[in-house]
């Protein structure tokens, strides 16, 4: 046999010199059509249970699949405009995995309080942020994992606690409101021209608001729920927030391209691509700041059992399988987690609340009269940093380093210089003040409901074995995708969706849970076939007693849903509500032409609001609807953000001012 091999393999072979070329070519062949028929037969006989009798766009591309229709900044867009044609649940196919669209509160529902486990962009985003390995609660794909960081650090966020935190949400505020009074001064009497077309009184002026609020947020994070005295004196703390949006964005792109999350990852790619290069290096600096920030956790004395705050509950973080007390170092993604899902949301759900009182005039002046009429933040909250900046240089001498004010980030520290203000907790209202505003936080929720920054988040795989959902029995490993933004967008579960009222909130205090409706529907309607003509589509059974007995099923939820929705939410909804009612109880705030989303659309928004008119609903709703300048503007990722923000401030005059006596 030997003999006979080596006669195939030399040159004397049949076919002369190429035979042994020839027979590596076969041998190679032959390996490929082993692997063709082991592989790619079960992928073709492969049980696809009832997904073929669920509707799906046409694909865009063979081999991309609908993601080649997705590859555009508001791709959310894309998707409610199917959600309208196919109905409220359908397929996409992204590359080679099936995923099952769901605007069905019922069903979403179902899904994420029955299919835990997350899709791997999670742990991409977490391992971007963090280094190879480094996952959190937030990205793991171990249940394990994740059941005993949720288990011990969930009782931080009881409102309790967040009475505690608010403190740190003052000091950040007073910083926020001292960045933007500076620009009052610097850009004095700039943009003047504008104040007949806001219909401001006074002076106002132009603020990029996005870092000064990522700062703020970052501070409330910090100083908040660790605890940390002032996290401006943290080494890098300037550039903490810059660092993280920078990573993010990059976990974004490798997101929709898993060639670039591959190459990303390969060791040649920092000596090849600048970028690469320069993501590493934040991510070092990134994760330098929240080991420290653990070491300085794990360093106080332990916790009596009673305290439940935040540092003390990641005090008491064992591993959950040797039981052993975690090193700064295996601590630091879920401090980075806790860090950077703190901040980001809780920024862009404030800049999108600006962003929604600038289109809507009449709305944020209602709100505006609600806070002054309440005396939130009114006289004597707001007060001159002057005595807390003497005592901190007093203790800067004491320290030996000088009290210089930095510029940073967002605006500068705002210590040591003259119109530096504070927030003063004794006057300012509190968590239970700011939940009990209906307008004002009527005015959130539609925010959230037409702005949500986790548009597209909430995204489940379902198990090794089929899932049954809506009456359909699903293959193993589809990706099931209750989509936020679908199910707050959707005309099946909103009246003129497209539409920002408030009084959906205030005449109904439960609009937010679905009305029931028997069955639920699965449209089988083919492509191009119109939404009116879904009555007639086939029903498919609901998802059963046992489902529509679980939690309310919600078409609002801006914070998920299930064991896994957003777990700090309290202190999220919290921040939120304080930086709102602050900055529209003090200030008039209109879109920058520069937004491309001047006066003319935000009368025309007031003119369909007055009217009840609307505002178009389709995709791209029109060149010149705001439905679409707006989808211009947003960038759809991990969080869901406006490309930029641009404001022109103007203060309510004889409503704020004068406060700082
Ligand atoms: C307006 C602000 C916020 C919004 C809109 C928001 C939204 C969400 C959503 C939708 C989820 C669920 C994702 C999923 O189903 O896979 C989530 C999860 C999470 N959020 Fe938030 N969030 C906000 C603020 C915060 C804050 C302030 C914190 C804590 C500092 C936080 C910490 C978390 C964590 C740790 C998770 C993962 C929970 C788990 O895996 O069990 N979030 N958030």
């Amino acid at each position: 046999m030997w003999d006979s091999l080596s006669f195939y393999y030399s040159s004397s072979g049949p076919a002369g010199a190429w035979t042994p070329f020839l027979a590596v070519l076969l041998n190679l062949l032959g390996v490929i059509l082993a692997l063709a028929l082991t592989k790619g037969l079960p992928l073709l006989f492969k049980p696809t249970y009832d997904l073929r009798k669920l509707p799906s766009p046409p694909v865009g591309d063979l081999i991309l699949g609908h993601a080649k229709s997705l590859l555009r900044p508001d791709y959310h867009r894309v998707i409610l405009d199917w959600t309208r044609k196919y109905g409220s649940i359908f397929r996409l196919r992204i590359l080679t995995q099936w995923t099952v669209v769901i605007t069905d509160p019922w069903v979403a529902a179902q899904v994420l309080a029955t299919v835990p486990r997350r899709t791997h962009n999670y742990s991409l985003v977490d391992e971007v942020l963090g280094g190879p390995g480094k996952v959190s609660m937030f990205g793991t794909l171990d249940e394990a994992h994740w059941r005993n960081v949720r288990k011990t650090t969930a009782p931080a966020f009881s409102m309790t606690n967040v009475r505690r935190y608010y403190g740190g949400v003052l000091s950040a505020a007073g910083e926020l409101l001292t960045s933007l009074e500076r620009h009052l001064d610097q850009n004095l009497d700039r943009d003047r021209h504008q104040l007949e077309a806001y219909g401001g009184g006074g002076c106002c002026w132009v603020v990029d608001v996005e870092a000064p609020l990522q700062r703020m947020m970052l501070r409330a994070t910090l100083e908040g729920l660790f605890e940390v005295p002032d996290a401006r004196d943290l080494p890098g703390f300037d550039l903490l927030a810059p660092r993280i949006l920078s990573l993010m964005a990059e976990a974004n792109r490798q997101i929709t391209d898993p060639i670039r999350a591959a190459w990303f990852r390969s060791p040649l790619a920092p000596l090849m691509s600048k970028h690469v290069a320069e993501c590493r290096r934040a991510t070092r600096e990134v994760v330098a700041f929240h080991t420290r920030t653990a070491a300085r956790l794990l360093a106080r004395p332990d916790p009596s059992p009673d305290n439940t705050l935040l540092w003390a509950c990641l005090h008491r973080l064992r591993h959950p399988t040797t039981g052993r007390k975690l090193s700064p170092t295996q601590l630091h993604p879920e401090v980075g987690m806790y860090t950077t899902a703190g901040f980001d949301t809780t920024a862009s759900t404030v800049g999108w609340c600006l962003y929604a009182a600038s289109l809507h005039p009449q709305q944020q002046e209602r709100v505006a009269a609600e806070l002054r009429a309440a005396g939130v933040f009114g006289r004597g909250a707001v007060v001159p940093e002057q005595r807390e900046e003497e005592r901190e240089a007093q203790e800067a001498r004491g320290r030996g380093r000088a009290a210089e004010p930095s510029e940073a980030a967002g605006g500068g520290k705002g210590r040591g210089t003259g119109g530096a203000v504070r927030l003063d907790p004794r006057v300012a209202p509190g968590p239970d003040e700011l939940a009990r505003l209906p307008l004002l936080n009527a005015f959130i929720n539609e925010t959230m409901r037409l702005y949500p920054s986790t548009a597209v988040s909430a995204e489940r795989t379902s198990p090794d074995h089929p899932v049954r959902l809506g009456g359909l029995t699903l293959p193993p490993g589809v990706v099931l995708w209750p989509l936020v933004y679908g199910l707050h967008m959707s005309e099946d579960n909103w009246e003129q969706p497209e539409e920002f009222r408030l009084e959906r909130w205030l005449d109904d205090p439960h609009c937010a849970l679905a009305r029931p409706t028997g069955d639920r529907v699965v449209s089988e309607q083919q492509p191009g076939q119109s939404r009116q003509r879904q009555g007639q589509a086939g029903r498919v059974p609901g998802p059963g007693p046992a489902a529509e007995e679980g939690p309310a099923p919600r078409r609002f939820m801006p914070f998920g849903e299930g064991p896994k929705n957003c777990v700090g939410q309290n202190f999220g909804i919290t921040v939120v509500r304080a930086t709102v009612a602050l900055l529209l109880s003090r200030y008039r705030v209109a879109l920058h032409p520069d937004m491309g989303v001047g006066p003319a659309a935000a009368a025309a928004a007031a003119e369909g609001e007055g009217k009840g008119s609307g505002i178009s609903s389709s995709c791209n709703g029109g060149s010149g609807s705001l439905a679409a300048r707006t989808a211009a503007l947003t960038r759809v990722a991990v969080v869901t953000k406006l490309a930029r923000l641009r404001l022109v401030l103007s203060r309510r005059e004889g409503e704020g001012e004068g406060d700082e006596a």
